[in-house]
Parts: C-alpha cells; structure tokens; sequence
C-alpha cells in the first residue's frame, strides 16, 4: 500500500499525453467475447480496471497477450459462460459488461453485482430491464445476477433515465438477437459510439449512435477485427484542470477536444485562456480566475466525473461557487478532505457552494473514489507544503502513471510505501 506526496507550488509546464480511454476500454474488453476470432484492441490504459477484465477473459477461457504495452490480443474462441459470481468483478464497476456480452454470445450468465466508486446508489435496474425485454429470465442470487434466455429477440426498450451502462449492456446483448431492437432515450457518450465501432466493425449492424435513438439489427455471428480505442476525455479534463489551477503553459496531448466542450467553456468562463486545434488543448491560466457554477448533465453537459477536480479548482476562484451533481447528487466525499486543506465549502440542498480564493493547506487525505482523488491531487499541488494522498488504489482504477506525467510537468510528487503504522491508522479511519 501507498500513498502519494506532492509538494505543492510547482508549477506546470510542458506536454502531458493522455491515454486510452478507461470508460471505453472496460466495454471494449468484454464486447471482445462476441467475436467469433481474434479481436486486437489498440491504445488501451495501462490501469487496474483494465488488467481486472484482461484476467476476467482468461478466467472464462479466452487467451490474451499483450503486445507491446498497450495493444491487447484477444482469442475468444474457447471462451466459457464460466459464472463469476465473487471475486474480481467485484473490484469494479464495468464488470457489469459481462452480462450482456455473455448473454449475447452464450445466451446464459451468471455475473456477481459490481463495485466501482461509491458516489451512493447505482442501481441496473436499466440493464435487467433491458436484458429482460430481449427475452432473459433474471435472477438475484446472493448477490449474483443470474441471466438464461432461450433465444434473444429484439425489442423496443424505452431508458427511464439516460444510462451509459444500460446502452452498452443492451447493445452488447442486442447485435446477436434476432429481429430488430431500438433503445430510447439512449446515452450519447463519446465512449458508446467507441463501442459501437469496434461491434460494427466486427459485423454488427447499429445505427443512430451518438443520437438518443439506437438501432440494431440482430445478426447470427462476429468476427473478429482489430480496433483504436479513442482518448480519455476525462484524464484530459483533469490535466486540463489542474493546468487551470496550478499551471503555466500546459499543452494536452491526445485528446479530441469536441468532446470536452462543456468544460472547455467553463474554463473560458473562468478566464483561462484555453486553444484547441485537432488533438491538443492549450491551458494557460490567467493569475485571476472568476468563479462559475456548474451542474453535472448527461453528454454533451459537464460530466460527473470531472466535477470533483473542477470543485476543487473552484477553491481558487474569486467569488461564490455551486456545484450541482444532478448524475450522483452523493458523489461529495471529498469534500471534507478538501475542507481539511482549508478550503471554503458548504453543502446546502444537495450542493456544494465554494468561496475562493484561499490558499490551500498541505495535509494528510484520503481518496474515498477515483476522481475524488484527481480532485486531492490537484489540490495538493495548489497547496502549501506536502499533502499526502492514500486510497491511491482508486486512482489506479483510472489514471495511468499519474505520478510520471505530473512529474513530467514539473511537479515534485512520489509515491511511498506506507508505514504499517499508517496502514492501522487508515484501515481504522
Ligand atoms: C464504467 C463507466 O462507464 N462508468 C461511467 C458510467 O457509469 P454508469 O454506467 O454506472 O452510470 P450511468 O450512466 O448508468 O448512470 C447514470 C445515472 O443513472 C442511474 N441509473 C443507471 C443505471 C440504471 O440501471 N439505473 C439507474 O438509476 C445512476 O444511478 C445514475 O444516477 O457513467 C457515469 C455517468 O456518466 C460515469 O460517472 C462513470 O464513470
Ligand atoms: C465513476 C467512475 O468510474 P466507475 O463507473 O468505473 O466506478 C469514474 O470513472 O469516475
């Protein structure tokens, strides 16, 4: 176990690239199972969810080889419906994705509820009703979902509220039904047309993707095929963000700057000045950033995932802040560790308010989720003095060599094994 220092008021300066997109790499991987022969996938995250799911394909008897670091063989050919009731699966979020990728191939499933990060309930109700509409029979056993169909068959399936997991499932499980599926009121995430591609690619017929209405038409089998994951829009939002906040010059590499816009105007709003031409952004902060508020929406609105390391360049920023998460009004943890570092926040009606600017205090964190991690780290580096971060182990669900690429920028950051000392301690906080 350990944690990370990061010596504050260094600032950033340089390129930073980022890397595949873990959103759309944890899909990737389990749709890999519908293809009949080898799927190579290209440009995925070097991150524990990543390697999770690579393991995962093993256990049900695919064989996997890296090449290179970053360029995954997949033979799905003696692949089993094995049942993963317990065990890794557990360890996050997007192991959900085995249930419609076996489902469509194997027809049968028997998957162990997911992890992920904490941000308060985060019900399936969306995917078992979608796997259901298609013709599955869906259990709950001891925590396992249970999924058998004797044929799938398409469906209209109306979301009642705008799922990104529920689009994916319901599409994995759909390209192999027979007949028709349309999907309503269907999230328009970059990383759902990232999925699309690799299934059309592989012989899949869907339509309308990046729209809220999708439509499939069942085929009998998938090929195999070779696919370029797309960038990590959110690991660019979040150097984008910490260059707004503890930068100079900063320039991100690898990133399709359409698919941040929304923060991208944020970030205009605060008066940092930010330029994008086809795959770089360039962030260079004024030394007078304006306070703005915002309100986490579905795609193309601010995304959830940033809004942690946004709220906590908000600290920065002259003037009143709210911060509203209309996707996870729960997801706050890392407020009270923020408050910890001297910032000024209130929650108020399920919002944060945040009035700036203070300077930010070092201490001792805690990462409670992924991006409320990103949101300490970049708060460390706008403070005085060496905080400490642990809970780096959800950090790694996400960012890859977070620790080389701040370096790399001109921050003083390292990680150290903790003391076992410090291990009792947070094991009993
Ligand atoms: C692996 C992955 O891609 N994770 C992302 C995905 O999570 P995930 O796919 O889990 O999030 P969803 O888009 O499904 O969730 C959106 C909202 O719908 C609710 N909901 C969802 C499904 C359902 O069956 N019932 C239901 O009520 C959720 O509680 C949440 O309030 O999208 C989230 C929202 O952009 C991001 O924060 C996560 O980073
Ligand atoms: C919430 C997130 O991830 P997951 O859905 O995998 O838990 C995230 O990426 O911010």
């Amino acid at each position: 176990m350990q944690k990370m220092l990061i010596e504050g008021g260094h600032k950033l300066n340089g390129n930073v690239r980022i890397s595949g997109a873990k959103n759309s790499a944890v899909a990737l991987l389990p749709a890999a199972i519908l293809a009949d022969s080898e799927v190579v996938l290209e440009g995925l995250p070097m991150i524990s969810d990543v390697k999770i799911l690579a393991h995962l394909l093993e256990e049900i008897g695919g064989t996997v080889t890296w090449n290179g670091d970053r360029t995954i063989h997949i033979h799905p050919e003696r692949m089993l419906s094995m049942p993963l009731p317990n065990g890794k699966v557990k360890k996050l979020r997007a192991s959900y994705y085995f249930m419609g990728a076996m489902l469509g191939k194997f027809k049968q499933s028997v998957i162990g509820l997911p992890g992920g990060c904490h941000l308060g309930p985060r019900p399936i109700d969306q995917h078992i009703k979608g796997f259901q509409a298609l013709g599955a029979e869906v259990t709950n056993e001891q925590g396992a979902i249970y999924l058998r169909a004797k044929e799938l068959v398409g469906a209209r399936i109306y979301l009642d509220v705008v799922s990104v997991g529920a689009t994916i499932n319901i599409m994995l499980a759909a390209v192999k039904a027979k007949g028709t599926t349309i999907i309503e009121n269907a999230a328009k995430e970059p990383e759902i047309i990232d999925v699309a591609t690799l299934l059309t690619n592989m012989g899949a017929k869907i339509k309308g993707v990046g729209t809220d209405i999708i439509r499939i038409e069942g085929v009998s089998s998938l090929n195999g095929c070779r696919h370029t994951i797309i960038p990590d829009r959110i690991e660019a939002g979040t150097y984008a963000i910490a260059a707004a906040g503890a930068g100079r010059e900063v320039i991100i590499d690898n990133v399709i700057p359409q698919h941040l816009e929304s923060l991208i105007a944020k970030l205009r709003e605060m008066d940092v000045t930010v330029d994008q031409s086809d795959e770089q952004l360039y962030i260079a902060p004024k030394k007078i950033l304006k306070s703005v508020d915002i309100k986490t929406l579905v795609y193309p609105g601010f995304p959830t995932d940033l809004q942690q390391p946004f709220t906590a360049l908000l600290t920065q920023a002259t003037g009143t802040a709210v911060v509203t998460d209309t996707i996870y009004s729960a997801r706050m943890k890392h407020i009270d560790e923020l408050r910890r570092m001297n910032a000024r926040i209130k929650t108020e009606g399920g919002a944060a308010i945040i009035t700036g600017p203070v300077q930010l205090e070092a201490a001792r964190v805690k990462a409670s989720d992924l991006r409320a991690g990103a949101a300490l780290v970049i708060a460390g580096l706008m403070a005085k003095g060496i905080t400490e971060v642990t809970g780096l182990e959800h950090i790694d669900r996400g960012y890859e060599n977070m620790t080389e690429k701040l370096i790399k920028l001109g921050a003083n950051v390292w990680r150290e094994d903790l003391t076992s000392e410090e291990k009792t301690q947070l094991h009993n906080s």
